[in-house]
Order: C-alpha cells, then structure tokens, then sequence
C-alpha cells in the first residue's frame, strides 16, 4: 500500500496567466492498494472510472509506457482542496494519477516527465508544476515540451484563501478571457510579471501589490465573483500586501505578513456580512510538491 500527497497550487498570481503559480500547504491524499482483480475507484463520488481524473491520468502515463496493471484500489482519503474553486483541485488529481503510475512502474518517470504528461492532460503548466516541484514556479509550454524555473518566497509571507461556497469552472472561465490585447496592456503585464518575479527574489514586499496586477484575465472574470471589489478594499484597509483571483476563480488570494495575526478574524467578519458563506485558509508555500508516502 503506498499514498500520494498533492499539494494545492494557486496559479497566475495575477498577471501571470498561464505562466506563474505556487504550492501551498494544503493537500489532497490518494491511497492505493493492489487488489486481485478490477481498478476500483472509491470515495470520489458518482463519478465513473473512466471520467475519473486520477484513474484517467493513470492510465495514460501507463499506457504511454505500455505498462499493464490489474487489481487496484484508489481511494480518496483525504481531499482538502476543494473542487472548482481556483486552488489547483484538477492538477491534483492529475499529478496524483501520474505518480501512481509512476510508483507501479518502479519510479521510471523523471519529474520532466511528469510534469510534461501532466501539462498535456491539462493544458497548461502554471499547477501542474508546482504541484510536483513545490514553491512558486515560472512555465513555459511550448511545442509539447515544458521550461519552468523556481522562484524564492519569503518565509515571512502567508497566503490567505478566501474561498466561496460557489464553484467557477476552469473551462468557463477561460471562454472570457479575450483573444487579443492592446499594446498598453501587453507592456502592463510583461512589467507586472517581471516584478512579481523579481520582487518575490529579493523580499521586496512592499513592490507585490503593484507587481500583481493584471490587466489579461482578472478584469473579464471579477464579474464571476461577485463583492471581489468589496473583499480586496477591505483585505487593503486590514493590511494585505496584495491581492488576487487564485487560478480561474473562485477563490480570492490575499498575501500578509506572518505577524498579521488578527487578519483572520477582521476578514472573517467582514465575510460573514458578504452573501453566501466563505471559508478562510491562512497558508503557507509549500517547498517539496508531491510525495510519495
Ligand atoms: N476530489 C476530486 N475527485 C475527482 N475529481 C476531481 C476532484 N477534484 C477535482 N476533480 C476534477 O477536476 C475538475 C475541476 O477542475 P477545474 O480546473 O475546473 O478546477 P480547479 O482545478 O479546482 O481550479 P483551477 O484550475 O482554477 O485552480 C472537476 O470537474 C473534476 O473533474
Ligand atoms: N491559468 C489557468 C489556471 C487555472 O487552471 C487559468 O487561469 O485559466
């Protein structure tokens, strides 16, 4: 019996879509154990086998390798990052159903492999990399093959999801994203990615707020979440130092200082007044990505 540990990720940052995103401290667990016959999925639900995210990734890393496998069982065990909601649930899944593959095919697969599997089941690499190298990661995917690099974060910084009871799917959510940008706004991100990057390096803080700014996503997709300008006025006033949409909604990331301790409860408040109801997760990065247990 062996275990997958798959962190959530919170990809784009804000300006970049599609190229940044980063690991955070919060899991989902998959269990497998070889069984005599049959693959068996248990604890996701209704849905079948073949729909099935993890078994689907699987079986395409095993089939890639045209290694057969029979007698298994999968089991959810423990699924903290919630579906739909902009934290990266699907790259779990993904990068879980590779590393199983890859422990049932002795750990064949390099993590460029993984990670170039992975991007193509989903279409790009801003979760599936953190995922599996942990920390804040830029991506390139191009012509199949995935570049990406590490970013520093400072130890002293907290992520704080704020995350609705209502879903945005990744693939609606993308159709309101425009095909073609001024130039203005082209430069408007390339400054704003480039300091993000630079900024998160050398610990300058104070320049994240500027430096997540966005102007190729997050003003088509606010309109998906409703009070988004309600909730980053007042993450502002309590002493945020930036804020942004995590992946394609749709949860709303705050970044703080560690010694921000009273964050939690003046957000929550603040929450409870805002229709529907929102969970809090103060997070830290996480550093490995996924584990094998
Ligand atoms: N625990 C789970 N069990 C089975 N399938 C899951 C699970 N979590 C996610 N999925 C699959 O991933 C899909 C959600 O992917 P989607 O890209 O819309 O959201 P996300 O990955 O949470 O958000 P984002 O990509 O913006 O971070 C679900 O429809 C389902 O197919
Ligand atoms: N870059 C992706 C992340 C969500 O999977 C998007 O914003 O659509």
């Amino acid at each position: 019996m062996f275990k997958i540990k798959v962190p959530a990720t919170t990809a784009n940052m804000g300006p970049g879509y599609d190229v940044l995103g980063m690991a955070l401290a919060l899991y989902n667990t998959f269990e497998v154990e070889q069984t005599v016959h049959g693959i068996e999925m248990v604890g996701f639900g209704d849905i079948p086998p073949h729909e099935n995210l993890v078994y689907k990734s699987m079986q395409k890393a095993l089939d890639f390798y045209e290694h057969k496998v029979d007698g298994l069982r999968i089991s959810a065990k423990k699924i903290n990052v919630p579906m739909s909601r902009g934290l990266g649930s699907s790259a779990t899944c993904i990068v879980g159903g590779i590393m199983i593959a890859n422990k049932l095919m002795n750990n064949t697969l390099s993590n460029d492999e993984i990670i170039r599997i992975g991007t193509e089941i989903e279409g790009h690499p801003d979760n599936i990399v953190p995922a599996v190298i942990g920390g804040m990661t830029v991506s390139i995917y191009e012509e199949g093959t995935v570049t990406y690099s590490k970013v520093n974060v400072s130890k002293d910084l907290r992520f704080v999801a704020m995350i609705p009871d209502f879903t945005v799917s990744t693939h609606e959510a993308r159709k309101v994203v425009p095909e073609r940008y001024s130039k203005a706004d082209c430069i408007f991100n390339i400054g704003r990615v480039a300091m993000l990057v630079a900024a998160m390096n050398n610990g300058e803080i104070e320049k994240l707020r500027m430096a997540t700014e966005d102007k190729v996503h997050q003003p088509y997709r606010a309109s998906l979440i409703p009070n988004i300008e309600n909730i980053f006025k007042h993450a502002k006033q309590i002493g945020s130092k930036a804020e942004f949409i995590s992946g394609s909604g749709s949860t709303l990331m705050v970044i703080i200082d560690k010694d921000n301790m009273n964050f939690e409860k003046d957000m929550q408040s603040l929450l409870k007044k805002v229709h529907g109801y929102w969970q809090i997760k103060v997070l830290k990065t996480d550093t490995e990505g996924v584990k094998v247990l």
